[in-house]
């Protein structure tokens, strides 16, 4: 079962290429994480799915009905994009109250989703004093207040504390759970790296990778990670790998490569044979984060490095 399947999505602004003809597939109860750059077309895919903005190509379904007709799949949908509109003088609960009214939804449905997103503490101070992490969270309380069978979030953690992003993760992944699907966007790739069990990777309205976590280790490779004893040797490890044809970086005193994992014998041999002397020698899984600038560097070598 798939609660998205969107083919071909389009989006032009001006001269401006948003969207250039993506395909989505997020399967139904997944965590799926919309991952890229700031720009790369997070956003605008979300509003396009929440008919919030019309597409210039592309169709497909959402909840088994038609991306042309938002008004079908939107009772079973919540979201929130960007910051949520909340009336400031009132508390998060009369907030949340005047949403329940607006979607004739149970007012005693206010009192369990305060529960679930650990505000109901807070929920009886106006919303003017929250903080940009309270206020994110009762955006997502109100976004649940229709007990969604898809929920799509972005950047939800923008302001969050760790405590606050714990509670979130937490809240998620009982959510999915339980069945409902989750599409969440992030630019900071590893904080849905532990959450997510699908991802889709998007550069410049380009869709890079999506599938799940053994399709991305699959897409990707593992990494060897490398550091020679002496510190001042690593730009001649650098050179000397990438005299072999392969590319290397340097991150935090580490030499890295994309690399099968029978390599590492090979980088080792060549560290000697440069007189290198290795302190370390790893092989390991790529983080989100390593495996999406791996993935845009192979689409796109000259340009990956500044996005
Ligand atoms: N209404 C609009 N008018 C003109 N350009 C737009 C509009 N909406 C988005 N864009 C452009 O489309 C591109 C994609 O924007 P989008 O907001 O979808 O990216 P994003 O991945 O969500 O980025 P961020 O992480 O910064 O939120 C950007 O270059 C942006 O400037």
């Amino acid at each position: 079962m798939t609660a998205i399947d969107i083919h071909g999505l389009r989006r032009t602004y001006g001269t401006h290429t948003a969207l250039r003809g993506i395909d989505l597939t997020v399967p139904a109860g997944s965590l799926t994480a919309l991952v890229g750059p700031n720009g790369s077309g997070k956003t605008t895919t979300m509003r396009l799915l929440l008919g919030l903005d019309r597409p210039d190509a592309g169709s497909g379904t959402v909840l088994g009905e038609p991306l042309e007709r938002p008004a079908r799949y939107l009772p079973r949908v919540g979201a929130l994009i960007e910051q949520p509109a909340l009336y400031r003088r009132l508390t998060g609960r009369a907030n949340l109250r005047v949403l329940a009214e607006l979607g004739a939804t149970d007012r005693r449905r206010v009192d369990e989703v305060l529960e679930l997103t650990g505000m109901s503490p807070y929920a009886d101070r106006p919303v003017a004093g929250y903080s940009l992490g309270m206020r994110q969270r009762i955006g997502v309380a109100g976004a649940l207040l229709t007990e969604p069978r898809l929920l799509i979030l972005d950047e939800p953690t923008n302001g969050l504390d760790p405590v606050g992003t714990a509670q979130l993760r937490t809240l998620l992944t009982t959510l999915a759970a339980d069945g409902v699907t989750v599409l969440i966007s992030s630019h900071q790739l590893n904080e849905l790296d532990t959450l997510c069990d699908h991802f889709v990777f998007l550069d410049r309205g380009r869709v890079l990778f999506a599938g799940d976590r053994a399709g991305l280790t699959a897409a990707q490779g593992p990494l060897i990670e490398a550091v020679p004893e002496r510190s001042g040797d690593l730009p001649a490890l650098l050179r000397a790998v990438e005299a072999t044809g392969r590319t290397a970086h340097e991150a935090d005193g580490l030499l890295l490569t994309a690399a099968p994992a029978d390599w590492a014998p090979a980088l080792n041999r060549i560290a000697a044979e440069h007189g290198i002397t290795l302190a370390h020698l790893a092989v390991r899984r790529p983080s989100l984060e390593e495996a999406f600038f791996t993935l845009a560097e192979r689409h796109n070598p000259r340009t990956a490095k500044a996005a």
